[in-house]
């Protein structure tokens, strides 16, 4: 059976990367693991609760590993989120803060069709900026949002309090 205890035993803590007092929660033990890969792609699946996906929405450039595997395994189309001037097609763009610095996401304008149900998934949830402003994006394309996956949430950050009334889901819940 597929447990979040085993992916968290498995996250390495590095201090002061990539900024002073910045924990950064690295995944690559998970991602360099073959069993707990794909544990960690299965939970995340199930966090779409059954409901049949149309895009699952990834958050360059890590939460593209687990995106793109979700997508694969729910039979459901993968759709970026990019960091700027990445995306070669006509895009919409908003510029966020994150928890340690600053950026811009884009999407492609015509990546989700109103009313298409999909699934957002990224590594971590920290300050909630880089979710946000995705949520935003995809909200002005009038996707249906059926939940937010996260592996990781810092929830001493309090991301989830930007994030509307969406469904939250993660895997790894770290309380301080
Ligand atoms: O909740 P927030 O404070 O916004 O932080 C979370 C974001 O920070 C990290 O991405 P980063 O921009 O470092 O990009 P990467 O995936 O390319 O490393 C992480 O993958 C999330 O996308
Ligand atoms: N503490 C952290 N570790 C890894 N990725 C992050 N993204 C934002 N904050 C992070």
């Amino acid at each position: 059976m597929p447990s979040a205890e085993n992916l968290r035993s498995a996250i390495r803590d590095v201090a002061d990367f990539p900024k002073p007092g910045i924990v950064f929660k690295d995944i690559t033990p998970i991602l360099a693991n073959g069993p707990l890969f794909q544990d960690s792609i299965s939970l995340l699946c199930d966090t779409a609760g059954g409901t049949k996906i149309d895009k699952v929405v990834g958050i360059d450039a890590r939460g593209f590993i687990f995106a793109a595997a979700v997508a694969d395994r729910l039979g459901a189309g993968f759709v970026p989120v990019r960091k700027k001037g990445k995306l070669p097609w006509n895009t919409r763009g908003l510029s966020y803060t994150l928890e340690y610095g600053e950026n811009v996401v884009e999407i492609h304008e015509d990546a989700v069709k109103p009313g298409e149900k999909v699934l957002l998934v990224d590594d971590l949830l920290a300050t909630g900026g880089t979710a946000a402003a995705s949520l935003q994006l995809l909200g002005d394309l009038e996707a249906d949002i059926v939940a937010v996956s996260f592996l990781i949430e810092l929830g001493f950050l309090k991301g989830r309090e930007k994030l509307g009334s969406h469904r939250i889901e993660s895997l790894i819940h770290y309380a301080d």
